[in-house]
């Protein structure tokens, strides 16, 4: 049993598994990863998350943490460290917090909706939604990172993981659809964090390979255009 007796229920394809698994790393947490298999549901999940029964769920000795922000929050609080996930001024923390709220409600919602577009026109307008939600995200970032890698500042921080988790994803979309969403020219600052997000020691183990994620796409979007249905 690792000293914490910390587990995850997850999925290696699930964003919000990442957000738990990315806080553990930048703590230097062990940690059981116990991997639900894709299209069940585990006793274990039904029992920890009975409200929402979704991944991921963090279990620390016999109490569940539900929500992935939550659960960040939470590994923050009880393993502080110099510099904590959260930022430490209140009103950068409620900055944080709104945007990783516009990122999990409007944001990446907008991206499933590419891939749930059947009609060219729905497609169309769910990449322009995307993309102003991207502009408005480059604002952010160059507002808070202050000219430093992160949202956050040096280190990687509580919205980096917020967002940074959807970027496997966001690879995916733009292969499939054969669009660039991440442009260096309409977005430098996301581009170039983007890179370094990836290449983080707390992250590049967990992030997903783009051809491996690429296939469970395939899956999830014949799911979301309702299997067998004509695609216009
Ligand atoms: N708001 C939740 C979202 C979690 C979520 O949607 N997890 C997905 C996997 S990526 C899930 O468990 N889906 C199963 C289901 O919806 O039944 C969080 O942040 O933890």
């Amino acid at each position: 049993m690792a000293k914490n007796d910390l587990k995850v229920l997850g999925a290696w394809p699930s964003p919000y598994v990442m957000r738990a698994r990315i806080s553990l790393n930048i703590k230097s947490l062990d940690y059981e990863f116990l991997e639900e298999t894709f299209g069940s549901k585990s006793q274990l999940l039904l029992q920890s998350n009975p409200v929402h029964k979704k991944i991921p769920v963090l279990i620390h000795g016999d109490k569940p943490i539900c929500e992935s922000l939550v659960i960040v929050e939470y590994i923050d609080e009880v393993w502080p460290s110099s510099p904590s996930i959260l930022p430490s001024h209140p009103y950068d923390r409620a900055t944080a917090r709104f945007w990783a709220s516009y990122i999990d409600e409007k944001w990446f919602p907008a991206m499933k909706g590419i891939a749930a577009a059947q009609a060219e026109e729905a497609r169309k307008a769910a990449i322009e939604q995307v993309a102003e939600g991207l502009a408005l995200l480059e604002d952010a970032f160059q507002k808070t990172s202050k000219g430093k890698d992160f949202f956050s500042g040096d280190k990687i921080g509580y919205l980096d993981i917020a967002f940074g988790c959807f970027l496997g994803w966001l690879r995916v979309t733009e292969k499939m659809n054969g669009i660039k969403l991440l442009d260096e020219t309409k977005t430098p600052g996301l581009a170039k964090w983007a890179h370094k997000f990836c290449a983080d020691a707390a992250v590049k183990d967990v992030m997903p390979e783009t051809e491996k994620l690429a296939e469970v796409a395939k899956i999830i979007t014949a799911k979301l255009r309702g299997a067998g249905a004509p695609s216009k």
